[in-house]
């Protein structure tokens, strides 16, 4: 590996297991990225606490100290633009994001949904899904696009709905595969081997014979 590890910021707003799922996965010195800031618009997210005892360092940008989603998300830009951040990776963070600030990051932000879009986008996405009926589930990564959880898909995992899940036994089997997928998205973005064309995400890898593949199996 060239040494050079992706800088990342990841923005939160809750418990952080999935910003957790990243700590430990860069706590490698041999993973191609690091985690220069975590960033939360609650002062009270434990996903801060996580990030300390990380050694990260850490920001509180508060949406509701700003008058429009503008300014508040001016803020966000400048904090992560102050720590030279290359990806930002969506961890829970519960903000929807003006086309403004996308488009500044255009591929170079990634969130985690707990569903195998595009079912299921938005909130509230355990309870929709055991109403619906459906008996399989999953979650994914994507590329963050305005449109609500409407960007190309990088990763997707499967899981399945059991006869009497309720939201919280669902959404632990659906994070366990999370913070799987999660990591495994960041080390591919950071190995430059993902890349969109048009509105599908094209993986490569360098097959045994030196000759790049593309669309391996995830985690090859
Ligand atoms: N432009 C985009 N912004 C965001 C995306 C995205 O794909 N495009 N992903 C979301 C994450 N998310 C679902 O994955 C999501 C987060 C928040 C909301 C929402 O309705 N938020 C409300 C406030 C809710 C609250 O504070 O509890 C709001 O912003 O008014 C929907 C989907 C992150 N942003
Ligand atoms: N629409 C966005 C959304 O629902 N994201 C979901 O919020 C949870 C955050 O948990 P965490 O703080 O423990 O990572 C995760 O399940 C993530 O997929």
């Amino acid at each position: 590996m060239s040494g050079k590890r992706l800088s990342v910021g990841v923005l939160i707003s809750g418990r952080g297991s999935n910003l957790q799922a990243l700590i430990d996965a860069c706590a490698d010195p041999a993973f191609p990225a690091r985690i220069a800031v975590v960033v939360s618009n609650k002062a009270d997210a434990y996903g801060l606490e996580r990030a300390r005892l990380a050694g990260i360092a850490t920001a509180v940008v508060d949406h509701k100290s700003y008058d429009t989603r503008e300014a508040f998300e001016a803020a966000l830009d400048a904090t992560l633009r102050s720590h030279e951040i290359e990806l930002i990776c969506l961890a829970g963070f519960m903000r929807i994001l003006t086309s403004g600030f996308v488009h500044g990051w255009t591929e170079r932000m990634i969130n985690i949904h707990p569903s195998l879009l595009p079912s299921f986008k938005g909130l509230h996405t355990h309870e929709r899904t055991i109403a619906s009926g459906v008996r399989i589930t999953g979650c994914t990564v994507h590329f963050v696009r305005p449109e609500m959880d409407d960007g190309p898909i990088i990763i997707q995992a499967a899981v399945p709905v059991l006869a009497g899940d309720d939201a919280d036994s669902l959404g632990g089997r659906v994070l366990e595969q999370e913070h799987k997928i999660y990591p495994e998205a960041l080390r591919l973005i950071a190995l430059s081997r993902v890349r969109v064309e048009g509105d599908v995400v094209v993986i490569s890898a360098m097959g045994e014979d030196g000759r790049t593949l593309v669309n391996p199996p995830v985690g090859g």
